[in-house]
């Protein structure tokens, strides 16, 4: 093994760490910052993370509100529930958990969460914030990648070629903007790219978020390069594996992130970052 490994456990617990004591000195000051996760149905999956983002609320002294749902609840009433969160002074941040049941409008779900509540980072508003560099959230997962290659020293990337690897609104397109803010020169492929690998090879990091296993392979990377993996698969023993074909990228890549133990943890510790920045600039507000 030639790589580096990026922890996402270790570098989660430091961050978590500030966070923590950030949340300490507001509490002092009267406000804890508060999350609200809901969840609407019984996807087994969905209620593990959701005991995760909640288990990690408390171990940093915020304050979360796991409220869950049957399934069968309509989209009128999860759309009153928001906006009860919306104006609940408790409450800095708000998550719906994703995938929300079939009868439910994901997006006009997003869209009814107050902009300075978004904490996902999910909203049109957060979005465009993001694209005109103003004040917003960002979203978690890339969020989390950035504050990995921050934390190899990788912050300012002028100079360097970054290829993104899938164009999804909440991990792609969002990903491609904070690298191209840090002054990346940055190439976004997708399933359309017709030579993958000939992108790839001039990367200097890679950041693969398909969903799709071994998307990247050894021969896809030019040595020395830092690799990214957001994916989340399973193999055919039920193994949680990422994008990327690990075993063989860690021979010729310089950095690398695993899965599990990478950008998984990553994501969570982003969101306890962004309440606790919900949290500071409301105290900012109030003067
Ligand atoms: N509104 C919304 N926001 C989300 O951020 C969101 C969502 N919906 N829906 C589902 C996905 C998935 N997601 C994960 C976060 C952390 C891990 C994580 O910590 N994974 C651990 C391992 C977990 C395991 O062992 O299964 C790791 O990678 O080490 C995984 C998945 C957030 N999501």
């Amino acid at each position: 093994m030639t790589a580096q490994l990026i922890d996402g456990n270790a570098l989660s617990q430091q961050v978590r760490a500030e966070v923590a004591k950030r949340a300490a000195a507001l509490t002092a000051r009267g406000l804890k910052p508060g999350l609200a996760v809901v969840l609407v149905g019984d996807n087994p999956a969905s209620q593990v993370y959701v005991r995760n983002k909640v288990k990690a609320c408390q171990d940093a002294g915020l304050h979360s509100v796991l409220e869950k749902y049957e399934a069968s609840m309509s989209e009128a009433e999860l759309l009153a529930r928001i906006e009860a969160l919306n104006t609940d002074p408790a409450i800095h941040g708000i998550l719906v958990q994703l995938p929300l049941p079939k009868h439910i409008d994901d997006h006009k779900v997003i869209e009814a969460i107050a902009p300075e509540k978004d904490v996902d980072g999910f909203h049109v508003a957060s979005a465009g914030a993001l694209m005109v560099g103003e004040q917003g959230f960002k979203a978690c997962t890339p969020y989390g990648c950035m504050k990995m290659l921050e934390s190899i020293g990788m912050k300012n990337l002028r100079g360097k070629h970054a290829v993104v690897i899938g164009r999804s609104n909440i991990v792609g397109k969002p990903m491609a903007m904070m690298l191209l803010q840090a002054d990346a020169t940055v190439t976004v492929c997708h399933s359309g790219t017709a030579d993958l690998g000939a992108i790839t090879r001039q990367a200097d990091i890679v950041v693969a978020a398909v969903g799709k296993r071994n998307v990247l392979t050894a021969d896809m990377v030019k040595p020395g390069a830092v690799v990214i993996d957001v994916g989340m698969n399973r193999n055919e023993e039920g193994k949680l594996c990422g994008d990327v074909d690990f075993d063989g990228v860690k021979e010729v890549a310089g950095w690398i992130t695993p899965v599990p133990g990478g950008v998984g943890p990553m994501t969570i510790t982003m969101l306890l970052v962004n309440t606790m920045e919900s949290a500071e600039r409301q105290l900012g507000q109030l003067g």
